[in-house]
């Protein structure tokens, strides 16, 4: 089977390594399948990056490089990092399409109002009382992807249902 890579973009606490790990757990042990969570990236890859617009597109650029290389391996690389930027997520996808590799952007678009009530590692409320400053989608730009393979809505359906959707995109494809 081909390898390919499915990039989670979406806000802080919209879903996105939550729908990684179910997508892997559906996966495995039949498919090779490597999550690239935007905490582990950022401790090994990118330490010294912080969130300013430069750094995140290196950030997205450094990312994009690892999982093409291993999708062309024959690995699933899920990354669910937020990627905020068209420019940087454009760039990722004309380097999977200049080495035909395939590629998915799905558009984790759960509303800033669910992502902030949810606020999994308590960003939103660290923003709100003036600890933090640049949080994406509050104080910081969020780009929402114009033509993404896969659009969900992670309200009023549980991680798994989510993860089967990825999933029935990817069998579409030929790629599951
Ligand atoms: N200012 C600010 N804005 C957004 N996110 C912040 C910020 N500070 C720390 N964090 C935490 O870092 C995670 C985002 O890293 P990413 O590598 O996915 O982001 S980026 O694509 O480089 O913008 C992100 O992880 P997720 O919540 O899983 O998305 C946050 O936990
Ligand atoms: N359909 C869904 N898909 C993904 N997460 C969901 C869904 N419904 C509720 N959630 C919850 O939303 C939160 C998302 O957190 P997380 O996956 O860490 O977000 P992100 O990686 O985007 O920051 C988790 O607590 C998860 O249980």
């Amino acid at each position: 089977m081909n390898g390919a890579t499915v990039w989670l973009t979406g806000l802080p606490s919209a879903g996105k390594s939550t729908i990684a790990r179910a997508l892997a757990e559906r996966l495995r042990p039949g498919r090779r399948v490597e999550v690239l969570d935007g905490d582990e990236i950022r401790a090994h890859l990118s330490p010294g990056l912080g969130f300013s617009r430069e750094d995140r597109i290196e950030n997205v650029r450094r990312v994009g490089w690892l999982a093409q290389l291993l999708a062309r391996n024959g690995v699933l690389a899920v990354v669910p990092v937020i990627a905020p930027y068209a420019e940087a997520r454009r760039e990722v996808r004309a380097a999977h399409e200049a080495a035909g590799t395939p590629y998915l952007e799905v558009y984790v678009a759960t509303p800033l109002d669910t992502c902030a009530q949810r606020d999994v590692k308590g960003l939103y409320a660290r923003r709100a009382r003036g600890e933090l400053t640049g949080l994406t989608g509050v104080d910081d730009p969020y780009e929402p992807p114009e033509e993404p393979e896969l659009t969900v809505d992670t309200r009023g359906c549980a991680p798994a249902g989510t993860a089967a959707q990825v999933h029935a995109a990817l069998r579409e494809r030929g790629l599951a």
